[in-house]
């Protein structure tokens, strides 16, 4: 018999269950009761329908057929249960799951129960086929054990004779369902295929549906969300529409109602012109009186701030010292707190220095020497100043250095030089590090070990010894951080530098042996002050000295040219002029004091070095007529000549004096010598005590800001000036005047050397040489009878008291004044004469009108002195001029009368107790100075 296969789509995917002829079907189950129709089916798979309701039989089957009769053990009854959607869903899972199994179709359908099933994945043929020949071994409890967790009997209570009951489990009973042990149960062996397991499939069927279950409430949620932004976009819409509409009704309301007022008041275009024009400059009033209510406010907070300045000030200086402020200013005065006080200047310095060399330093380190043009070597020269081992030569060594050195850079852990090889540089460091290894010889072991001997680092210097002895290098020099050098080579180095070093320590002794104040020195004191002295050249109107109260460490002498001795002088502190400071012996005579200086030389040109050669030749000349040295015994100035100091130095030569002046603290060792290869050590241990190099932390500084700063240090004096004005327009309270004029053999504030009075007086190149000794050099090598010399020598080079300079300065200021009426009264009465004449003055069409000052006759003297007779002559020519011209007039003669006697008291109150020329008090206003 053929179950009928149940194509209506709703009854799609609703098992059939085919009932054996041998069970009863129980009608009722608790499904059914809850809404899952079961159907009873016949054979045919017609719907068994209630002869009575003729509703569709709903009931248990009890063996009848559908006319009430009972059916034959034979037949069949198909039992099925309406679907659900949930049915529905649980078998596509389970279809699935099962598909992807390795369960073969034809087992997945036996084991499912049915061949009754519609599935769109399904060919309904192949159903069919094998439904045919399943559909009868496969019976209702096969299908119930095998089917949806909520379908599955409880097999237990099944027994052979009881019919199908179709029930849902309890709970309980579910837990501990075994289901596969019953479907084998029931199928005997003859089932071979995999069994599902319940429980997975339960899990995936619940993960599935929570997971579209969810799916769909977040569509759901994300769909109402999309709902009410588009129903909120929508209302707002809404609202904007109606506040336009508001507000265009509005308008035009109002337009409406102002068209009426116009109409009804009758516009005048005239009058709301008018109005207009008035409105706009009621306006611009109104913007006039706040703009100068605002300047008015603005000046009255200038003046209250002055006057509060002004009273700040006042106050300030009536307040009493405080014992605390005497007694630092006492402390200051003193120079006990010398150290507390931060010294600007210095930290200035500290800034200027470079940390590497700047591009634009190494493109002129790359010229040829010969093409490093004087600006470009001035540059070089004020990025090396500050070196340490750079400052040790003399500035003609340093600026041949500079013409002939190259730039290079040395990489960690490279050897420079190596000992035992032949020298042919010599080097600064200008930023990096490098090791000296020496070969040390211990005395006990006997043992010759590699030992680093010092760490030099940014401003040293080395490779000299083996240059300037002629041996070789005595030393290894290993690159520790990567190092920038500039070399300078050999020839220039141990030839030109000694050659350039002796020539001008001969100038300078030659100089110094030419003035009083080294009269009594030795040959070697004077030599070895020489040998640190500097010689440098200025260029006019550069200040050489700018306070020499503070710049002690020098002693300016001017070998040559000329310099002004300027006094600043403060009209406002007159009044209270400084005591002068008495020092210590101890601090303006310190002879334990040590210094140094050195000079070096080097290039690859040699027709520079020619040239620099022959003017070597050229000496220096200061003035030997000037010098003060009148008192010098003949004999003993005979003594000294050029010739005799070369002989007399046999023994050390120019390279030698070098070393000297380089003060290398180990040039007296045997190995700098080139005696021994090795520095013996009687110790066995190391103590290496490697100092941290300091690696000074600055900017780049361009060529343009370089050349400032040098000339912050060497500034003109005019530039000076200016700044001194800048301040308050013309700063009338403070005059500079010449007080003095250095020639050759001059020795600057030489008071101020030997006992220092604190007074300030500035040094003002005319163009000149200056020789530079050092202070602390100057007292090392004086014994107290050469000083004594020097101080009595030196007495009447002073220069004048502030208090007589001010005297000169006010006497002069009077003179002016006198001058410049007595003037004024003689073209009154020529102007007078004029207009009296009725005859103007045609002098130029500009001048016409303008009557003549005593300013404009001096500004145009002497051409306006000139004119100033003919027209003296013009007036009295047409008029019988008097005999002897202008000047013969009564007015001229009283006014040169007058200017006689000026001159005269002038003369008389200018320094009358000074009668050296040097302590005349000349004025400089500005650069120019106005002599009388
Ligand atoms: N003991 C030392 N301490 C510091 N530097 C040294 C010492 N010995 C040699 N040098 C330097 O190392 C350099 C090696 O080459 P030079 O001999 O030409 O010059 C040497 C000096 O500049």
């Amino acid at each position: 018999m053929e179950p009928k296969l149940v194509t209506r789509r709703s009854l799609s995917a609703v098992p059939i269950i085919t009932v054996p002829p041998q069970y009863k079907v129980t009608k009722g189950t608790e499904r059914s009761r809850r809404g899952s129709r079961v159907m009873f089916l016949d054979e045919n798979g017609n719907e068994i329908v209630d002869e009575e309701s003729k509703d569709p039989y709903q009931g248990h089957v009890k063996g009848f057929s559908k006319e009430g009769r009972l059916l034959p053990s034979s037949a069949t009854l198909n039992l099925r249960r309406r679907s659900t959607s949930l049915d529905a869903a649980r078998f596509t899972a389970w279809y699935n799951s099962r598909r992807n199994s390795s369960l073969r179709r034809d087992q997945f359908l036996q084991s499912f129960g049915k061949a009754s099933i519609r599935y769109p994945n399904l060919n309904d043929e192949d159903i069919m086929e094998t439904t045919a020949h399943v559909a009868t071994r496969i019976d209702v409890s096969a299908f119930e054990a095998e089917t949806l967790d909520g379908d599955v009997l409880d097999c237990r209570k099944r027994s052979q004779s009881a019919g199908p009951i179709l029930h849902r489990p309890s709970s309980s009973i579910k837990s501990d369902l075994n289901a596969h042990k019953h479907v084998l149960e029931i199928r005997g062996t003859e089932y071979t295929g995999d069994l599902p397991d319940l429980a997975d499939l339960t899990a995936k069927i619940r993960q599935q549906s929570a997971k579209r279950r969810i799916k769909r409430i977040m569509e759901a949620d994300k769909e109402k969300a999309e709902q009410e932004r588009l129903s909120r976009e929508e209302e707002e819409r809404r609202k904007t529409e109606a506040l336009k509409n508001r507000r265009r009704t509005l308008k035009s309301a109002t337009f409406a109602v102002m068209a009426m007022n116009v109409s009804a008041a009758g516009f005048n275009f005239k009058s709301f012109t008018e109005k207009k024009k008035w409105l706009a400059e009621k306006r611009s009033w109104t913007k006039q009186i706040a703009k100068s209510k605002f300047s008015w406010a603005i000046r009255v907070v200038m003046v209250l701030g002055r006057v509060l300045k002004a009273l700040m000030s006042y106050s300030a200086d009536m307040t009493p010292e405080t014992a605390a402020q005497r007694s630092f200013r006492t402390l200051r005065d003193n120079s006990e707190v010398k150290e507390m006080l931060f010294n600007k200047s210095l930290y200035q310095r500290g800034k200027s220095q470079y940390a590497y060399v700047p591009s634009w330093a190494k493109k002129i380190l790359d010229k040829p020497a010969m093409e490093r043009s004087e600006n470009e070597l001035s540059q070089l020269h004020s990025m090396l100043k500050g070196l340490a081992s750079y400052d040790k030569f003399t500035y003609r060594i340093q600026l041949a250095m500079c013409r002939a050195m190259t730039y290079t850079k040395v990489e960690h852990p490279r050897v420079i030089l190596r000992k035992g090889h032949t020298g042919v540089s010599f080097y600064f460091i200008f930023s990096g590090s490098v090791f000296v290894n020496v070969e040390e010889l211990l005395l006990k072991t006997g043992h010759v070990m590699w030992h680093t001997a010092i760490t030099l680092q940014r401003g040293d210097s080395f490779g000299e010894l083996a240059l300037l002895r002629n041996i070789k290098r005595t030393a290894s020099v290993v690159v520790r951080e990567d190092a920038e050098l500039l070399v300078v080579e050999k020839d220039v180095f141990s030839k030109t530098c000694p050659k350039i070093f002796d020539k001008e320590l001969v100038d300078k002794i030659k100089f110094c042996k030419s003035l009083s104040l080294f009269r009594q020195w030795t040959d070697d004191a004077l030599k070895n002050v020489c040998i640190e002295a500097q010689i440098q050249e200025w260029k006019a109107n550069k200040i050489i000295v700018k306070d020499s109260s503070k710049e002690v460490e020098w002693i300016n002498l001017c070998m040559q040219g000329k310099c002004s001795v300027i006094k600043a002088l403060d009209l406002r502190a007159q009044l209270k002029l400084p005591r002068p400071r008495r020092a210590t012996n101890e601090e303006y005579f310190p002879m334990g004091l040590i210094g140094r200086k050195r000079r070096t030389q080097s290039d690859t040109s040699k027709i520079w070095l020619r040239e620099l050669e022959e003017s070597l030749k050229t000496p220096y000349s200061f003035n030997d007529s000037n010098k003060v040295d009148e008192h010098r015994d003949e004999n003993e100035r005979n003594t000294w000549s050029e010739s005799e100091y070369e002989s007399s130095d046999d023994e050390k030569n120019g390279a030698e004096k070098i070393l000297e002046a380089m003060d290398l603290p180990y040039k007296d060792q045997p190995h700098a010598k080139g005696d021994s290869s090795y520095i013996l050590n009687e110790d066995d241990e190391d103590e290496e005590e490697e100092e941290e190099p300091k690696q000074t932390e600055c900017a780049e500084i361009l060529p343009a800001e370089l050349e400032k700063r040098d000339n912050n240090i060497f500034e003109d004096f005019s530039e000076l000036i200016k700044i001194e004005s800048r301040a308050g327009k013309l700063n009338k309270d403070v005059v500079y005047l010449n007080i003095a004029s250095m020639k050759s053999g001059d020795i600057f504030d030489v008071s101020q050397v030997l006992r220092p009075t604190g007074r300030k007086f500035m040094l003002v190149s005319k163009g000149a040489v200056m020789l530079r000794i050092k202070r602390d050099d100057f007292f090392r090598y004086s014994t107290k009878h050469t000083l004594r010399q020097a101080r009595k020598a030196v007495q009447e080079l002073d220069y004048p008291p502030e208090e007589i300079i001010y005297r000169s300065y006010n006497e002069r200021c009077a003179w002016e004044k006198l001058k410049s009426t007595q003037l004024q009264s003689v073209m009154n009465t020529v102007q007078e004469k004029c207009i009296r004449h009725n005859i103007s003055f045609t002098e130029s069409t500009s001048e016409v009108k303008r009557p003549l000052t005593p300013a404009r006759v001096d500004s145009a003297c002497p051409s306006r002195l000139e004119k100033f007779d003919q027209y003296l002559s013009f007036v009295y020519g047409s008029h019988k001029v008097p005999e002897g011209g202008a000047t013969s007039t009564s007015s001229v003669t009283k006014t040169c009368s007058a200017l006689q006697n000026c001159a005269t008291k002038e003369k008389n109150c200018t320094l009358s107790h000074q009668q050296d020329e040097r302590k005349s008090v000349t004025f400089a206003f500005g650069t120019t100075e106005k002599s009388e």
